[in-house]
């Protein structure tokens, strides 16, 4: 995190748009199905599972797993490595599988995803020029310099009008 921050800009994501952009996203995936459909779903653990929800609804599969991703400072480890597998009886190499995460910023969560489901089908919300070579379907690109603020990690609250901060 330390060599991401401080950015320049910030990109608050509402519950409302998270859920238009992932249904968004959906819709493209419906497009882009293999002809027998998408047979699973894997989100990527925490970011990628309420996307991976609403994508598993809109295009009604049933079958969700989750891979978790634990990413390390540069300083102790470079590599990200999977602390939690998805069913490898299940989705096999990836094919007809769809993997879900929120965003994807300089690539690397993916990198060592796709390592482990080369055929599978890789869709983010959100997605940053760095990593974008990494994802087959994403919904809107923002700067790498802007920070995504999404709605689980932020609240509501009161702001001083601006007459008041004077
Ligand atoms: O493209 P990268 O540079 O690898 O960054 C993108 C990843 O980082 C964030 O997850 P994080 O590891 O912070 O965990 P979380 O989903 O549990 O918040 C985000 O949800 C992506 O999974
Ligand atoms: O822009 C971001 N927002 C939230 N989490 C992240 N993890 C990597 N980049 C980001
Ligand atoms: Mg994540």
């Amino acid at each position: 995190m330390t060599d991401r921050l401080p950015h320049e800009k910030g990109f608050l994501v509402s519950w409302d748009q998270l859920h238009r952009d992932a249904r968004a996203l959906a819709w493209r995936l419906q497009g882009e199905a293999p002809e027998d459909g998408w047979h699973a779903v894997v989100a990527i653990t925490r970011g990628g599972m309420a996307p991976a929800m609403i994508i598993a609804r809109e295009l009604d599969i049933r079958t969700v797993d989750t891979i978790s991703v634990k990413s390390y400072d540069h300083q102790t480890q470079s590599e990200p490595v999977v602390i939690k597998s998805p069913d490898m009886e299940i989705v096999g190499e990836g094919e007809g599988v769809l993997i879900i995460d929120d965003l994807v910023d300089t690539g690397r969560t993916l990198e060592v995803v796709r390592k482990l489901m080369p055929k599978a089908h890789v869709a983010t919300v959100y997605a940053k020029p760095k990593g974008r070579a990494q994802v087959d379907s994403y919904i809107t690109e923002v700067s790498q310099d802007t920070w995504i603020f999404f709605p689980w990690d932020t609240a509501l609250q009161y702001v001083k009008p601006y007459r008041a901060m004077d």
